[in-house]
């Protein structure tokens, strides 16, 4: 079976050999294939933004090991990864450049990764490309390519921000709680920003989010996270079937104890 990404007895701690140490990750095993949308949820402290820390490499594991479209990055600093790897962040101030222009941030993005020669002659036919990306998106930014990124909304700085994560095809795009800062209204613009761009380029995305509704709305697959592990992996029927309520009896019964995420369950 083809992979995009595979994980393999990953292990990361904190504090290694200290009185604090804390085992973050614990030999975890993923597989996923091309165009999987995998949401994960779980308590806090589960390991979540680890997992996608590790994916993009800001940490490396202490011990396993990580492959991305069949090559072993497990060692590969995070800006080695960068030219194959989207991210957007809970911080909406994150994923974009305030001082640029939307016109200079997009840029960035679009020429991550291509060769220097070929960046003079493309400027028109960026240009181009860029006011009908943000004419796709529908929140008039495609007359505002020269305006000042702080200037925008949060919802219009996540939308810009998705755009450009997603620009130059991405292996993966690593979705971290990408809409926990905004209001709900703006949050589900962007979500159905996100699975459209997410179809539209065939996208292998990890979300993290807090809202297991969510979890169970949008993407392929859903998994449930505690104490470093996946506890419940869920995809296909089962998962279109599946109702938040039971969902979390199966975490109770293969924990023993509550699933204790106040954020997820209030939003529930
Ligand atoms: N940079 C770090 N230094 C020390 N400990 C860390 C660091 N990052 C994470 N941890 C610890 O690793 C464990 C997993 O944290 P992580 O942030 O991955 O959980 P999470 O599931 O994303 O939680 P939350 O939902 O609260 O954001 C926690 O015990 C956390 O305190």
């Amino acid at each position: 079976m083809e992979r995009m990404l595979e994980l393999q007895k990953l292990n990361k701690y904190f504090f290694k050999g200290t009185v604090d140490e804390r085992w973050a990750i614990r030999n975890l095993n993923l597989c996923v294939s091309p165009g999987e949308f995998i949401t994960i949820v779980g308590s806090n402290g589960a390991g979540k933004t680890t997992l996608l820390n590790l994916i993009s490499g800001t940490y490396l594991p202490d011990t396993g090991k990580i492959l991305i479209d069949g090559k072993d990055v497990t060692n590969l600093p995070a800006y080695k990864r960068a030219h194959f790897m989207g991210r957007v962040f809970q911080d909406t101030f994150r994923g974009t450049a305030a001082s640029l222009t939307i016109e200079e941030n997009l840029a960035i993005a679009y020429l991550k990764g291509k060769k220097k020669g070929l960046r003079i002659a493309i400027k028109d036919k960026m240009r181009r490309y860029f006011r009908e990306k943000l004419a796709e998106i529908g929140l008039g930014l495609e007359k505002r390519l020269g305006d000042r990124v702080g200037l925008l909304s949060g919802g219009q700085r996540q939308a810009l921000a998705l755009l450009m994560a997603t620009m130059g095809n991405p292996k993966i795009l690593l979705l971290d709680e990408h809409t926990a800062n905004l209001d709900p209204k703006t949050g589900e613009k962007i979500m159905n920003l996100t699975t459209s761009l997410i179809a539209e380029n065939g996208l292998t995305a990890l979300m993290v989010t807090h809202n297991l509704n969510d979890a169970l709305r949008y993407g392929t697959r859903t998994l449930l996270m505690d104490e470093g592990e996946v506890v419940l992996d869920i995809a296909g029927e089962e998962r279109k079937k599946i109702t938040v309520n039971e969902l979390l009896e199966r975490f109770s019964a293969a924990r023993h104890k509550d699933f204790a995420e106040d954020r997820a369950l209030l939003s529930s």
